[in-house]
This record gives structure tokens, C-alpha cells and sequence, in this order.
């Protein structure tokens, strides 16, 4: 990537003083307030502040912002200007974060519930694009919560456009899935979910959990998108295999599709061929349907350097950094996941066939 490429995108990569934070989303009434709560409860050792999405969408001028410390609590609003085009462009949620940074020093963690209904794409982005906000924080996560007993019901709603449902596109976004409210249904139906939401997305962490009670460590630090991404990638995909294909799912058309390659890869022509896919959108399937892409990530191995690279992408957005070496034994293994619909594999192949270096 050329250095005038770089100061267009920001880096991901958190710096030490950075407060990590996690975006919390999941359909309406799945539980991600319960969690929050449970998260101020808990004796963490950290600071939480969490910002509460209680009374639904837009409109709203005010956010409750709770910080939690040691388990003791304090509570206050932050007052949103109403209005402005900012926050017509931004999320609400995201403008509680800038005025939120102006009281920084007295939280160390942030965690964001986003409105049941959203598509955590765009906020997700926002981090990526707002230079003054990546500045002070960085994305860690991004968790949904899903209610065991209606998510197989909204998975197979069907929009009238023929565009994805949102509780799919939240399920093809995360890093962390969360089954909540596990007490309401036989294990068989959590069986079937847990099966459709793998067929969907095979990367994520899958847990479960009643009344939102989980593990902390599981949730919080994960730096999804930083440095540390490589390791959990790479033993993610050796964890939990590659074919997914055979797997029952309700709405087949949003699945994981990993890729694997052995060699070096070309930057500049890696660059264009995302560039192509997420961007111009313009790669089609043998159906002749463009290929839609929620959510990518990968580790490289870049030709001119010993060091691999991580690439993210959320909706459009994409970015990546060199992270760990490779150990001289070690096989150069290029792996992309793809997280979207229409996946192509063929096609998708020969694309990225075309980016290594030393083509037989
Ligand atoms: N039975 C049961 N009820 C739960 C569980 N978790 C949460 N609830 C209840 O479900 C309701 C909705 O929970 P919330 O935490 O408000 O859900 P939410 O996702 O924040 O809802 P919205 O902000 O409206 O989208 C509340 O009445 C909770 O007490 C659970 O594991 N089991
Ligand atoms: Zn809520």
C-alpha cells in the first residue's frame, strides 16, 4: 500500500492508551441490556462505561451512561445536540461516545448497546473512518446476543426488497455470538440454532447463556481487529475446520466461506481485487448475482516481508497490518474468510489464485 493509501486509513491497531471499546447488538429484547447490567455488577477491576439504548431509536437526545467500578456504580446522561448533521450521519451512540471521551481518565473500558433493530455494519464503520474518534478509541468486539427461543423465527423472516434480515446481518457481523435465555427452550431447538447460526458464521465465538450470565474474559479484551487477531484466527479456523457447506441452514443465502492458499501474495493486487469486491461490488457469482460481503478476514503472507498480515474488512471498509513473523519452518498459508451471500467459491478462488505471487 502506497503512503498516501495509509493516511487515508486509519490504523486499527490500539496504541497503549486507547480505551478499547465493545459493540454490543442483538434483536429486540434478546438481552443486551440484562448484560450490561450484569457487566456493572460484576467485580471486574475495570471501569466500564456503558451506554444504555433504552428508549429505541434516533430520536433521542439524551443517553444513560453508567460506569461501573469495583461494583459500585454511578450514573449520568449525556446529552446529545439534536439536529446537527453529524448526528443525522453518525449513530446517537456514537455521538454518546465523543462527549463521552470529554469525561476520559475516568473509565477505561466502554461497551455500547446499539438499537435491536440496527444493522451494526455502519457503527462498526465509524471507528475505521473517524480519524478524531480512533484517535482516543479502538473497536475491541463486536457481540450479539440472540433470544433462544425467537431467533430461528427472525432469521427466516424475509424482507420485501430481498435484502438480508437484520438479525442475520447481526449474526454475520460478530465476533462474539451470545444464545441468551437458554431456560426457554429444549435442548433440540438450541441445537438447531446453534447449528444455523455456525452455517451463517463459522468464525465467531459461540456461547450460551441464561439471563446474560457469562464469563467476562470471554467478551471484553478480545482485540478482534488488532494484533492479536492472527493468533485467534489461525487457531479458530484449525478449531472449528473449514467445511461448513453440509451444515443445515434456514436462510442459505449468508454463509462463512473460507479459502486457503499456500505462497506469497501480491499486495498491490490483493488491494485491487478487494477493492473490487467491497467497494465496486462488481464480482459476480456463476449465477450472474454480484457477490455481497458483510464481514472478511484473513492472514497473509505478503511477498518482500517475513512478517504476516491480518486484513479485516466490515461492509466496506477494509484495512491491514503486519502482526507476528513467521517461523522459518512454518508454511506460508494464506487464509481469507468470507462472511456474506452469494458466495461464489470458484470465483472467489480464481481471484484470489490471481494475487499470489509465484503462479504455477
Ligand atoms: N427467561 C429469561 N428472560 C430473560 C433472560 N435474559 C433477559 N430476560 C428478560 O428479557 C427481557 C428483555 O431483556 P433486555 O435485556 O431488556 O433485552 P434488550 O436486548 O436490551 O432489549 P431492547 O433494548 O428492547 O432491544 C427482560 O424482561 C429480561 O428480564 C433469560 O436468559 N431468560
Ligand atoms: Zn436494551
Amino acid at each position: 500500500m502506497s503512503s498516501s493509501d495509509e493516511d487515508e486509513i486509519p490504523d486499527l491497531v490500539p496504541a497503549a492508551d486507547k480505551v478499547p471499546i465493545t459493540i454490543i447488538t442483538g434483536f429486540l429484547g434478546a438481552g443486551k441490556t440484562t448484560l450490561l447490567n450484569y457487566v456493572l455488577s460484576e467485580q471486574h477491576g475495570k471501569r466500564i462505561a456503558v451506554i444504555m439504548n433504552e428508549f429505541g431509536d434516533g430520536d433521542s437526545i439524551e443517553k444513560s451512561m453508567s460506569v461501573g467500578s469495583g461494583g459500585e456504580q454511578y450514573e449520568e446522561w449525556l446529552e446529545l445536540r439534536n439536529g446537527c448533521l453529524c448526528c443525522s450521519v453518525k449513530d446517537n451512540g456514537v455521538k454518546a461516545i465523543e462527549n463521552l471521551m470529554t469525561k476520559k481518565g475516568r473509565f477505561d473500558y466502554i461497551l455500547l448497546e446499539t438499537t435491536g433493530l440496527a444493522d451494526p455494519g455502519p457503527i462498526a464503520s465509524i471507528f475505521w473512518i473517524d480519524e478524531e474518534l480512533c484517535s482516543d478509541i479502538f473497536l475491541d468486539g463486536i457481540i450479539t446476543m440472540v433470544d433462544a427461543k425467537y431467533c430461528l423465527k427472525y432469521l427466516s423472516e424475509k424482507k420485501e426488497d430481498g435484502s438480508i434480515n437484520e438479525c442475520t446481518r447481526q449474526i454475520a457481523l460478530a465476533d462474539v455470538i451470545i444464545i441468551n435465555k437458554t431456560d426457554l427452550v429444549p435442548v433440540e431447538e438450541l441445537n438447531d440454532l446453534r447449528n444455523n447460526i455456525r452455517s451463517i458464521n463459522t468464525t465467531a465465538k459461540v456461547m450460551e447463556t441464561s439471563h446474560a450470565k457469562t464469563n467476562l474474559d470471554d467478551i471484553l479484551d478480545l482485540n478482534a481487529y488488532g494484533d492479536l487477531a492472527t493468533n485467534s484466527l489461525e487457531s479458530t479456523f484449525k478449531e472449528r475446520g473449514y467445511n461448513i457447506n453440509d451444515r443445515h441452514s434456514i436462510d442459505k443465502s449468508v454463509t462463512t466461506l473460507t479459502l486457503e492458499l499456500e505462497g506469497n501474495v501480491d499486495k498491490e493486487i490483493l488491494d485491487k481485487f478487494l477493492q473490487t469486491l467491497l467497494w465496486e461490488k462488481s464480482i459476480l457469482n456463476s449465477d450472474d448475482k454480484p457477490i455481497e460481503l458483510y464481514r472478511l478476514k484473513g492472514v497473509l503472507s505478503l511477498s518482500h516481508t517475513d512478517i504476516r498480515c491480518v486484513v479485516q474488512a466490515v461492509h466496506e471498509l477494509y484495512d491491514s497490518h503486519p502482526t507476528t513473523p513467521w517461523k522459518p519452518e512454518e508454511k506460508r498459508i494464506n487464509i481469507l474468510v468470507f462472511i456474506g451471500r452469494n458466495l461464489d467459491r470458484d470465483v472467489l478462488l480464481k481471484h484470489f489464485k490471481q494475487c499470489l505471487m509465484d503462479k504455477t
